[in-house]
């Protein structure tokens, strides 16, 4: 293990008291000359010392005098202010609860301007080496997404932080859809940039996903439409500041849909691979998907919420309780190519965490420039003769290529499916009675295994294809247009990628490794979070207000 140095080590003034502060190249911590007085009556057993990781500090600076002289009103404060007049800050991110961070502060006072000063410049330049911080961000606002809050959640609580932070940023609000995507794929001038931020739902997510990444294809040469094409993976992260009304892109990477835990999360240039399903209709390339591939249920859920729009996230719910009541089935045939068998399976209760080793595993198949290695080359399964085929009736076939938690359903459709393992979840639901389905849906919702029906099955895939049974239906060109999103469902069903209606029933899809990087680092184990427990003010182990003198 690399020798901590120590680069800085004062007695400073902090809340009226004198403390001791160290900084080395990790690590900013501080403690109590004096034996504490109040050490944490929780029951972590945490003494009064506080340390902050280098690599989460948002910023430092000097402390303006509008600063002091607003904290500062009492007795002591004013002392304090002569004793000590000279003052910094540091921001930096505080765990709270439910994977929720937030952006704290901490003044140091000190006697004199020099060593003032010397704590901010030898504090930024542990910064300046954190190269995996985003300097510059390419930001588009959908301000109709979700509960059309998307702007105001940016210009407070969001540009506030990138500006402490000092990320620059170009801000562009969206004036109909597909302007981003448009934007990205041809206008753009991507080299000013570390990364793209959406502001919005899942929708949004979707546009700048197709955007970057048909970018990157016609910047390589590559052809979408070729279903074996070896994509090249997109060189910029793409962050999500949830403002939509699904939200499960940003919930399932960082645990919680909250607007400024996701902005911390872009500041400190975090890094989460992200599989991408490739979407195919015979050899046209129809889109991409992140989140859910949902036919039949979440198809028509979709479908018919298109015409509720107005209603914001509440059309999610009326149009699946009207789905529900509908109780439709699709015949048809399910073709898949399964995972391979070193990479768990749907119910082996082995949750995709931050630094998931499942994941970790297949990251070795692709270097940080995207080549290719052996790995990826060796010979694995067969194409043509490990493809399983299933025909039926059902309810609904979902791909869950992540586990698509969220708020309506915190474990997710698939609860053990991974970000990163270059595969997905396929969930078939037979055809079976209106009460069966709804205890199956029910299940999304507590703790019960959603997969442990007869009715139910799941698999982990690397491909698959669907067919409709159209014989005895109404055949595709007798429809007077394709499936529209403008919601009505056909007798065929659709398909929901990401919240967009396909316009094909018969498709083929195959799971692209890692083809993006998100500014997250997946859902932190509780473990993760308590470790920090000593740096709180207050301690959030204990839940306890900040022992003061
Ligand atoms: C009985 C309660 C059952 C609750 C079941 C909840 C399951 C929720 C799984 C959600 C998976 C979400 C996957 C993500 C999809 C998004 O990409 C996509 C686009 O998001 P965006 O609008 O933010 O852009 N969103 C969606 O497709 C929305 C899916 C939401 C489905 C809600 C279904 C509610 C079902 C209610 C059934 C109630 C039966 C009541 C019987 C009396
Ligand atoms: N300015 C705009 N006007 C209308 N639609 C837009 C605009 N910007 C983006 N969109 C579209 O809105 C849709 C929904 O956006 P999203 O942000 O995901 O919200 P929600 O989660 O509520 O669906 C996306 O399909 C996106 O293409
Ligand atoms: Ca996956």
């Amino acid at each position: 293990m690399e020798k901590q140095v120590t680069l800085l080590s004062s007695q400073l003034f902090q809340k009226h008291r004198q403390v001791e502060v160290v900084l080395n190249r990790s690590v900013l911590a501080w403690k109590p000359v004096e034996k504490s007085r109040k050490p944490c009556s929780g029951t972590c057993d945490s003494v009064q010392s506080y340390s902050v990781e280098v690599c989460e500090i948002v910023a430092v600076r000097k402390t303006e005098d509008d600063d002091q002289d607003a904290a500062q009103t009492g007795k002591h404060q004013k002392k304090t202010k002569q004793l000590y007049p000279y003052a910094f800050t540091v921001s930096y991110v505080r765990r709270t609860r439910q994977h929720q961070w937030r952006c704290s502060e901490v003044t140091f006072h000190c006697a004199n301007q020099a060593l003032c000063e010397e704590w901010v410049q030898v504090t930024n330049e542990q910064l300046s080496l954190l190269t995996n911080r985003p300097k510059s961000l390419l930001v588009y606002i959908n301000p109709f997404g979700g509960k059309r809050h998307g702007k105001r959640i940016y210009e407070q609580k969001v540009a506030p932080m990138f500006r402490l932070a000092g990320i620059a940023t170009t801000v562009i609000v969206t004036e109909r859809a597909n302007h981003a995507e448009d934007h990205l794929k041809t206008e753009a001038n991507l080299d000013k940039y570390d990364g793209v931020v959406c502001v919005g739902g899942d929708g949004m997510f979707s546009e700048v996903l197709h955007g970057l990444v048909a970018r990157t294809q016609n910047d390589h040469g590559v052809d979408q439409n070729q279903p074996d094409a070896e994509l090249v993976p997109c060189s910029l992260r793409i962050g999500i500041i949830p403002a939509g009304s699904t939200d499960c892109i940003c919930f399932a990477t960082v645990g919680t849909n909250d607007p400024v835990t996701s902005a911390l999360h872009i500041i400190v240039g975090d890094s989460q691979p992200m599989d991408v399903c490739s979407v195919h209709h015979n050899d046209v390339f129809l889109r991409y998907s992140v989140s859910l591939l949902g036919y039949g249920f979440y198809g028509d859920v979709l479908s018919d919420s298109e015409r509720n729009r107005w209603l914001g996230p509440a059309r999610y719910d009326l149009a699946g309780v009207k789905t529900f009541l509908s109780h439709n089935y699709y015949e048809g045939t399910v073709s898949f190519l399964p995972a391979e068998d070193d990479v768990g399976n749907p119910r082996d209760k082995l949750q995709c965490r931050s630094g998931c080793s499942i994941c970790q595993h297949n990251r070795s198949s692709k270097d940080e420039h995207g080549d290719v290695s052996e790995e990826k080359e060796k010979p694995g399964k067969d194409d043509s003769s490990d493809w399983n085929e299933i025909h039926g009736k059902f309810i609904a076939i979902n791909a869950a290529n992540m586990s698509c938690a969220c708020p309506r359903s915190p474990k997710g459709l698939s609860p053990f499916a991974h970000l990163a393992d270059g595969n997905a979840d396929l969930i078939l639901v037979r055809n079976c009675s209106r009460l069966d389905f709804f205890k199956h849906l029910l299940r999304h919702t507590n703790k019960d295994d959603q997969f442990d029906h007869p009715f139910v099955e799941v698999h982990r895939v690397r491909k698959f294809r669907f067919e409709p049974e159209c014989h005895k239906l109404v055949s595709l060109e007798d429809l007077s247009e394709p499936p529209t999103k403008t919601g009505y469902s056909t007798p065929l069903g659709s398909w929901s990628c990401d919240g967009e209606i396909l316009p094909e029933v018969a498709i083929q899809v195959s799971v692209q490794c890692q083809l993006i990087r998100l500014f997250a680092r997946g859902i932190e184990e509780q473990q993760q979070q308590q470790q920090q427990c000593v740096s709180d003010d207050p301690c959030t182990l204990c839940a306890l207000e900040p022992t003061t003198d």
